[in-house]
């Protein structure tokens, strides 16, 4: 028989678990389904072991998806990857845990959307935390996501403060998640201080859902079922979805999609809401003209800087490259019995500069006003407007005490620093394959158009160029005795930085923007409150409704836009 709920989440991952927790709470008389494609997985210590973060990537819980031929790295194609688990990317993250400055918040609502900004983020996101600790930060107490800085840390990670304030930037430690994060700094990482374990959405938020929420996993939607309401207009209602095995799942209420940036996009286009070329080329029936679906991909591009340590310095290689080395073996015992162990650190040490502090401020912005000055796109204006407020951070290097680069570890012990810029104007797109559109078929053709203009190339080339700086000041110079990636001798010139930047270049997975709340003149495909435009009650809850893409890593937005979500949804019940 055919099943009924009230509200279908499409996706259990970083929002949609956090939103049916919430939904089931605040709407204890209502029948809540979450539909997970992957499985759940709470034993699984790739997961939920702090320091084997980036071991899922490339498994079975990982969507594996990669962008097409990017043109402007020599048609090299970058991988996307995407948790396919009960608690999606929050359970393959890195477990950076912080925000953005408040401008960029604010500016959602600048850009048309009206109740959001940072007051609302800021509430938002501190609903969702739950801090151990003492700082003058701004923190929530009461969330489920706990979090907490570091208790084991190399000495060779304390370098970082000394070493980058000397070239002028200003510590920040302590006071950086309050919408002021410019400085350099140690940040909080949502790890669980009881058990040392990975705190996220499916291992903190569900458990605090009531018993009138069921979770399929191993479930995957293959679209939503819409129909046209009675009246005057073209207003569609979702009636529920049906599922990649041809069962349809009813809903009363409403559909919520947060299968993520990558598929909330597709599922939107298989279920007839998107551009007319691509669901015309999909042999798709266009319901809802909407062309802003897929498009405005933004995302993160990074490069690291790698040095090999002096001998006798301490790293985490042995731990990450050496899992059957008695150090690792030894370290993850001390875990297993609840011991302080290495595996509980986790990356802590960021800075996050302006152009001013890297002493490019006028050449960056006026490539960025020579490219991007007559552009008309509200998205291009914004991030115009960030560069001119030294709050915003236009870079962030990033401190790690082990090998993170592009070309193959070769053995040793290792710091790096990642160097990423936070607004590039790159804007790409993901849609449905044409030639086999099923949401199974699990290849959306991704294009981020990835150092597709002058400013990100150069932005790429001054943050790198800046690392080094660091790298070569004292006391980190101290510590280390080559440079492998990308090598002194061989790369000096702006030239040959970009040269290595395009044979370097990855993602730093944080994809915004491809069901951006926006007007819908503007592109946007969701109102400000998550309604997909042309329907009553198909919302998308995920990371995808970003309009401008942050300088943070993005999960702490996730959970703040998944509690505001929910604050909606259950008012409006
Ligand atoms: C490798 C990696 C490292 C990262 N590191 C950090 C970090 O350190 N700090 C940070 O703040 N951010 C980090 N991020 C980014 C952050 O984790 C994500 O932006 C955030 O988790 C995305 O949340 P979401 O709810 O939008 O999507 P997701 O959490 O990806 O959830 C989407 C869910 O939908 C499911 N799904 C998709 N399609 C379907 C379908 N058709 N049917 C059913 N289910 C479906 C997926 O399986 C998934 O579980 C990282 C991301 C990655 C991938």
């Amino acid at each position: 028989k055919d099943e009924t709920y009230d509200y279908i989440i499409v996706g259990g991952g970083t929002a949609g678990t956090a939103l049916a927790t919430r939904l089931s709470q605040g709407l204890p008389k209502s029948k809540i389904l979450l539909i997970e494609a992957g499985p759940a997985a709470a034993d699984e210590l790739r997961i939920n072991v702090p320091g084997l973060r980036g071991s899922i990537l490339g498994t079975s819980y990982d969507w594996n998806f990669t962008t097409v031929p990017q043109t402007s790295l020599g048609g090299r194609s970058i991988d996307v990857n995407r948790g396919k688990v009960l608690g999606g990317s929050s359970a393959m993250n890195y477990l950076c845990y912080d925000r953005a400055s408040a401008p960029e918040y604010d500016a959602w609502r600048e850009l048309g959307n009206k109740g959001w900004g940072w007051d609302a983020m800021i509430e938002a996101m501190t609903k969702s935390e739950n801090f151990t600790g003492s700082d003058n930060d701004r923190h929530g107490f009461t969330g489920p996501i706990r979090n907490y800085y570091n208790r084991v840390v190399y000495p060779v990670i304390r370098l970082w403060q000394p070493t980058v304030s000397k070239l002028g930037i200003n510590v920040n430690d302590g006071n950086s998640m309050g919408g002021k994060p410019i400085g350099v700094m140690f940040q909080p990482t949502n790890i669980d201080e009881t058990r040392h374990t990975r705190s996220y959405s499916a291992s903190s938020y569900l458990p605090l859902a009531g018993r009138n929420l069921v979770v399929k996993t191993n479930t995957q939607v293959a679209k939503v079922n819409l129909v046209k309401r009675r009246g005057p207009g073209s207003v569609y209602q979702a009636t529920g979805v049906t599922l990649s095995s041809g069962e349809i799942i009813a809903a009363n209420k409403e559909v919520i999609l947060s299968a993520g940036s990558v598929q909330s996009p597709g599922l939107l286009e298989l279920s007839g809401v998107g551009q007319a070329a691509v669901l015309k080329a999909a042999g798709v029936n266009q319901l809802i003209d909407l062309p802003g679906v897929g498009e405005n991909y933004q995302d993160h591009i990074r490069v690291s800087n790698t040095y090999r340590l002096k001998e006798g310095i301490d790293s985490f290689d042995p731990l990450i490259f050496d899992s059957a080395g008695a150090n690792a073996t030894g370290e993850l015992a001390k875990w297993l019995n609840g011991e302080q162990s290495l595996y509980e650190y986790t990356t802590a040490a960021y800075g996050f500069m302006n152009w001013q502090q890297l002493g490019v401020d006028s050449q960056m912005k006026q490539l960025a006003r020579k490219t991007f000055g007559r552009s008309t796109n509200p998205i291009d204006a914004k991030k115009l407007q960030h560069l001119d407020n030294p709050i915003v951070p236009a870079v962030e290097i990033l401190y790690e005490a082990n090998f993170v680069g592009a070309f193959g570890y070769t053995g040793g012990k290792f710091i790096t620093l990642i160097s990423t810029v936070m607004h590039p104007f790159a804007r790409g797109s993901v849609h449905i394959d044409s030639q086999n559109p099923a949401a199974d078929n699990n290849k959306p053709v991704i294009d981020p158009g990835y150092m597709s203009n002058a400013y990100d190339i150069q932005a790429l080339v001054e943050a790198a160029k800046f690392a080094r700086r660091i790298a070569h000041t004292e006391p980190m110079r101290l510590a280390w005795e080559i440079e492998t990636e990308p090598g002194d001798e061989a790369v000096q010139t702006d030239e040959q930085w970009a040269d290595f930047a395009r044979k370097a270049m990855g993602s730093f997975y944080h994809p915004v923007g491809t069901c951006a709340m926006l007007p819908r003149g503007d592109g946007g495909v969701v109102d400000a409150n998550l309604r997909v435009y042309g329907t009553s009650n198909l919302r998308v809850v995920d990371n995808s409704i970003i309009p401008v893409i942050p300088s943070a890593h993005i999960q702490t937005a996730a959970y703040g836009i998944a509690e505001i979500a929910a604050a909606k949804i259950i008012a409006q019940a």
